[in-house]
């Protein structure tokens, strides 16, 4: 038996008791934290708080040669433990569908996610959220720096429908985007683009979702890219068209200019 064990959102206490009973009940417990991170513990506070041995695996363990560790749960219980509710994000969902092609069974033991937890901070409502997407770093490759152009493509498209966007931001090993950088990008993709569609964007940025001191700053797109939200992980938001009570929970919660609400339908 294979069991997805989400984590929550900051740290190791974040786990629901049927996870922490989960973990505690499974023969071998693995985890993976490059989709996400638990800023707030380290594997040993894990380790220590569930009373097990985390073994924390590769993106190559996780995406490419899973069979070693996978193989295990034909046989034995194992949980592996990930950031969030388990199921937001495709690597996952690949894992369990090879998995159940080898023939093992599996599990999930759901918990938040970052993507309830910006609807809570932000007041921006779940069902006006469109297509979500992520914002990668720059690379250079034969000496020229590359933008990826598709995050832009999903905020215009949804923009157009009048729908929010949930943007990702990075995680590498040594650096973490921040919403500024994201904003940055962002605007260096339009300009890319010869368009002008941001120019009355706001920017919703969240820090540090679960944690004591998360934050949550709402700014026109171009005035975010200097805010600082402190340190990792910070997610990004480019609402579309604001109802009037989403605007007011902007105002209120993240200190959006007050003339948001002049904009906001009734
Ligand atoms: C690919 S998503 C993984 C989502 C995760 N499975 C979940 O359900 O929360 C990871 C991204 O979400 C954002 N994120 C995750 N946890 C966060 C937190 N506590 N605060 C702010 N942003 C967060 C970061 O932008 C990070 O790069």
């Amino acid at each position: 038996m294979l069991t997805f064990v989400g984590l929550g959102l900051y740290d190791e206490r974040d786990v629901s008791v049927k996870g922490l009973q989960t973990i505690r009940d499974s023969d071998l417990v693995y985890a993976e934290f490059y989709t996400s991170r638990l800023m707030g513990a380290t594997p040993e506070k894990l380790a220590q708080l569930y009373g097990r041995e985390v073994k924390v695996l590769t993106r190559e363990e996780v995406e490419v040669s899973p069979e070693g560790w996978l193989g295990r749960a034909k046989e034995e219980k194992v949980a592996f433990l990930v950031g969030g509710d388990p199921m937001i994000s495709t690597t996952h969902l690949d894992l369990r569908l090879r998995a159940l092609r080898m023939g093992i069974e599996t599990r999930i033991v759901h918990s938040s996610s970052i993507v309830t937890a910006v609807s809570g901070m932000t007041g921006l409502q779940n069902y006006r959220f469109g297509r979500s997407t992520s914002i990668p770093y720059p690379y250079v490759a034969g000496g020229r720096r590359i933008v990826a152009m598709s995050p832009r493509d999903v905020v215009v498209d949804n923009l157009a429908r009048d729908l929010h966007t949930l943007l990702f931001l990075d995680i590498q090993p040594e650096r973490y985007m921040t919403a500024g950088e994201g904003a940055a990008l962002l605007l260096e993709m339009e300009e890319e683009a010869c368009g002008d569609r941001f120019n009355s964007s706001l920017g919703v940025g969240v820090a540090r979702a679960g944690s004591e001191d998360a934050v949550v700053v709402a700014d026109w797109l171009r005035k975010l890219v200097d805010r600082d939200l402190g340190g990792p992980l910070q997610i990004l938001v480019v609402p579309g068209r604001l109802h009037f009570m989403e605007a007011e929970a902007l105002v209120a919660l993240a200190g959006a200019p007050p003339e948001i609400l002049e904009m906001a339908e009734p």
